[in-house]
């Protein structure tokens, strides 16, 4: 995101942001993908000595800190714990744009991301096993959850950009709270489309195995390419579409 202001963002340009981050989320699943699954870091009741599942006691401390440094101020970082974060010790301007109406704060779907990763996606990517190293995974699942969410919620700006271009369309299906309506409206299937064929062959080019002869098997990639084209089908691109509806129906309040 430049420094320009929400003024002169375009589609274009917000969707030139979200293809970058494909290139972070892919790179992050390599990284997960690396490791066994570690599933007693994901169980609440493994440890005695806490509340809650070890990834969380770690995700909340490093949240904590993040946001001490001075993270969470713009409306696409939105922590998986926003209770009790200490306030930022770093004051400077983000220099970035960060001036979506006020109807972009309220807007949250982490939960929902938290849960499709943990429950759903994560056993999909890593395989089955145990090492114990369960901080370096959780590590490595906070870069994957990360980046996620700042794909997911740049919803916001996608939706304030097609709300300019077409106020009247969008203004009456807000007026109604017709969510149907808005999901049509903002619904570009052709585009969505290519998203999904663009991630599979980046899963391709990234995750090949280099080597400098030629016997490897150019079928083996380091996270599975259709893996990678389902995450985006089955939740990616739908909670950034639950964002823009979310933050649609918030646009005239
Ligand atoms: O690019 C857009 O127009 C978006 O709204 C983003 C996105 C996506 O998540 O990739 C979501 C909805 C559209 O149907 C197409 C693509």
């Amino acid at each position: 995101m430049g420094s320009d202001g929400i003024d002169n963002l375009s589609l274009d340009s917000i969707r030139k942001t979200l293809i970058g981050l494909e290139d972070t989320i892919i790179y992050s699943l390599i990284e997960r993908a690396k490791l066994p699954l570690n599933s007693p870091a994901y169980d609440s009741s493994h440890f005695p000595g806490f509340h809650g599942s070890l990834m969380e006691l770690l995700v909340k401390g490093t949240e904590s800190v993040q946001a001490q440094g001075g993270r969470y101020r713009s409306p696409e970082e939105v922590p998986f714990f926003p209770d009790h974060l200490p306030p930022p010790l770093v004051h400077r301007p983000l220099n970035c744009s960060q001036d979506l109406p006020p109807a972009a704060a309220s807007v949250n779907v982490s939960k929902k991301i938290w849960d499709f990763y943990v429950n759903q996606f994560l056993p999909l990517l890593a395989a089955k096993g145990d090492d114990g190293n369960y901080a370096l995974g959780v590590a490595s699942d906070l870069a994957c959850l990360q980046v996620l969410s700042r794909r997911i919620h740049f919803g916001k700006y996608v939706a304030e950009v097609k709300f300019r271009s077409e106020t009247e369309a969008y203004s009456a299906a807000i007026r109604e709270k017709d969510k149907d309506t808005l999901m049509n409206l903002l619904t570009d299937s052709k585009v969505e489309a290519m998203v999904k064929q663009r991630i599979e062959k980046k899963a391709k080019v990234f995750g090949q195995e280099v080597t400098l002869n030629d016997t490897s098997n150019s079928n083996d990639y380091k996270v599975d390419p259709s893996l990678v084209s389902r995450l985006y089908d089955e939740w990616v691109i739908p909670l950034t579409k639950d964002v823009e509806v979310e933050y649609l129906l918030r646009r005239l309040d």
